[in-house]
């Protein structure tokens, strides 16, 4: 299974209207891939709270229905990363969508762990409580969203759930970036488990993103990374039926005690 990131640039110089036309684009050079994998709230930015409000949209709005047809002309399934979900209720939930191949919408993860201090995600969006995981690709997706990566707990109910391949899209900051790369390989190792990290590019809100998005195998090796926090694309090849052998050969997870 070919797997494909797209480290996306969130700079406040472009409009969320045209970094959504380039994100399709992207989605549409890359169909080669059978899932491609898109930053957390790539329309704004993660940092942007003064833009959480104003570009807040339904699970129809426009990133949806513009991730939907880049997935269905690509014919890839594509997690489209994460939008400001705006409920009937009026309520703000950060929440990543997953799209098949024909562009249905197959599956919706809100953040359970809001980032922000006592600001930010915090002050501006309701927790998800729902863990969640799909079959696709002959195996089985964990969702999870940037701050997600410090709470092994909820990669635990994952692996339970049956997740063979974690995705997580991110807006993870500069600043911690040796957080990134060690707590990724840790989710992949503990959960012997692939993990797809999906950062973004640039600097929005003032602050610099850290890029370096990874593909990391089931035995923390990164198969894939980006070198820096530039846009680009990163591919490497997931070989899913050696998930299952890994685990077997190596039974750390058979021998949890709690
Ligand atoms: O945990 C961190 O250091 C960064 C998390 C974050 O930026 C986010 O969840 O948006």
């Amino acid at each position: 299974m070919r797997a494909s990131l797209i480290q996306i640039g969130v700079d406040p110089d472009e409009t969320p209207e045209s970094r959504r036309a380039r994100a399709g684009a992207l989605v549409r050079a890359h169909a080669g891939a059978d899932l491609i994998v898109l930053p957390e709230l790539w329309p704004m930015g993660a940092f942007a709270y003064d833009l959480f409000a104003p570009e807040a949209e339904a699970l129809d709005g426009p990133t949806a229905t513009a991730m939907a047809a880049a997935a269905r002309d690509a014919d890839v399934w594509l997690h489209a990363g994460s939008i400001v979900e705006r409920t009937a209720d009026g309520d703000l939930y950060n929440t990543s969508l997953v799209f098949a191949p024909d562009g249905q919408l197959a599956a919706t993860y809100r953040k359970i762990h809001r980032f922000g201090f006592a600001k930010g995600e915090k002050e501006l969006m309701e927790a998800g409580e729902q863990p969640v995981t799909l079959a696709a690709l002959g195996t089985t997706l964990g969702l999870a969203t940037c701050y997600d990566l410090r709470f092994p707990e909820l990669f635990r109910l994952l692996v339970d759930g049956g997740a063979q391949v974690l995705l997580l899209p991110a807006g993870w900051p500069e600043k911690r970036r040796a957080h990134w790369t060690v707590l990724a390989q840790a989710r992949a190792i503990e959960s012997q488990a692939y993990v797809l990290a999906c950062g973004t590019a640039g600097t929005h809100a003032g602050v610099p993103q850290a890029g370096h998005s990874m593909i990391i195998a089931p035995d923390g090796e990164i198969l894939a990374a980006a070198e820096d926090a530039e846009e680009q694309v990163i591919t490497a090849d997931l070989d899913l039926a050696a998930v299952a052998k890994y685990r077997e050969s190596f039974p750390a997870l058979k021998d949890r005690q709690l």
